[in-house]
């Protein structure tokens, strides 16, 4: 952990991996960007076994974008061998996500299976039906961003599938973590009685009374909906920031159908005519293919500052620790979304620095906004420009 400048462990790993140490089930439920990712890892470093040449770890996420970050933290993790007494030996970690070339995985899998996969629930459930992927000796599954999984439709039935029979409780140990699990009480009864862990599930709560981390600065500003470009360049020229992302709504199925311009490209557009300072700006949406998703998260890692137009894609568990300000062009449609977004930034743990969330909003958007507020318990300055 020092070598890769972990020196403090924070409040999500203190209170979190006594637990997971035990072996206990547990659903890690703590602030955005407050290293739930580092303490997972940690319990499956702990307990793999690197002379097995066999699959002992599975994480799943949602997206391949998440995915490829978690395996990043894991091979930086595997890089160091473990010292296993006789003989020193690193573990594999096979990222399995969707865009990903399935075949050559085939072939990995079957030639010397990694200790540890990362993936996305469709490649998963696509290798698992074809048995090229073999959890017989797993002994730990980990479901991050877990509100977000059993919410989304597409992978629900696959990942439940997942979950009571293509491997079992008793087997292995059960870790979900996300910084948001709405009506968590009824989830965590959903948990026992549907089998996805055991009856002694643990629930590490960190920080029940403030689901958002506390530097996070909150303003709006009220505009008619036919003034939020010019309301965002003035924004942008007013703060000046470093690196900044714009989160935009994804472009609807009717919009799409008429052969509207989505509103990522028009915003691109407008700010790029606007100044030679938003010449670089980067896009990260559903609709691009993933080598340009990929090319535009290399471009922002890469520069260091950075302006994204994004839509919420973006907003589950990317990992941009230099992000400083967050802009809803949209209303996110949630409060949900609202934490997972304004949870870009602010995500260097001990750092005091201010990291500021502002929304564009309709008049008719206030009463909205109010219901985030009272709903995540968070103070949001009006501005006037
Ligand atoms: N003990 C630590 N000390 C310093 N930095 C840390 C520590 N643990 C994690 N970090 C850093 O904190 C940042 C956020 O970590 P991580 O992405 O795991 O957050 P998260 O809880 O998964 O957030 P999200 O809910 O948004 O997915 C990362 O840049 C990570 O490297």
């Amino acid at each position: 952990m020092e070598e890769n400048g972990f020196i403090t462990p924070t409040d999500v790993q203190q209170q979190g991996l006594p637990v997971l140490f035990t072996g206990c089930d547990c659903v890690l439920h703590a602030q955005t960007g407050s290293g739930k990712t580092l303490t997972y890892l940690l319990l499956v470093y702990s307990i793999i076994n690197t002379q097995r040449h066999a699959v002992q770890a599975l994480i799943v996420v949602p997206t391949r974008e998440l995915g490829m970050q978690v395996t990043k933290v894991a091979r930086m993790l595997a890089a160091k061998p473990i010292d296993t007494g006789d003989q020193q030996k690193s573990c594999t970690v096979m990222a399995l996500l969707d865009g990903g070339l399935l075949k050559r995985h085939k072939t990995w899998l079957k030639a010397d299976p990694p200790t540890i996969v990362v993936a996305t629930v469709a490649s998963l459930c696509q290798m698992l039906e074809k048995h090229v992927l073999d959890l017989g000796a797993m002994r730990v599954l980990v479901i991050d961003e877990v509100d977000f999984m059993f919410n989304s439709s597409k992978q629900v039935s696959s990942l439940r599938k997942l979950l009571t029979s293509y491997s079992s409780i008793h087997s292995r140990q059960t870790v979900f973590a996300s910084a948001s699990i709405p009506q968590h009480r009824h989830f965590l009864h959903d948990c026992v009685q549907q089998k996805w862990t055991k009856s002694n599930v643990v629930h590490v709560h960190v920080n029940p009374v403030e689901p958002m981390p506390s530097r996070l600065h909150h303003r709006y500003m009220i505009c008619p909906r036919n003034q939020r470009f010019q309301a965002i360049l003035s924004l942008l020229q007013l703060d000046l920031p470093d690196s900044a992302i714009l989160f935009v709504n994804e472009q609807s199925e009717k919009s799409k159908k008429v052969g509207d311009m989505p509103t990522t490209t028009l915003l691109i557009d407008f700010l790029k005519s606007s100044h030679e300072e938003f010449s670089n700006i980067s896009l990260l949406e559903e609709d691009q293919n993933f080598n340009s998703r990929a090319a535009s998260l290399l471009e922002v890692r890469k520069n260091g500052c950075y302006l994204i137009v994004a839509t919420d894609l973006a907003a589950r568990g990317v990992d941009l620790p230099e992000t400083t300000h967050i802009y809803n062009f949209d209303l996110p449609k949630s409060a949900v979304h609202y934490l997972h977004r304004a949870g870009r930034t602010g995500r260097k743990p001990f750092s005091e620095d201010k990291c500021i969330v502002t929304s564009i909003i309709a008049p008719e958007e206030h009463f909205v906004l109010e219901r985030f507020k009272h709903e995540l318990k968070f103070h949001c300055e009006e501005l006037f420009l």
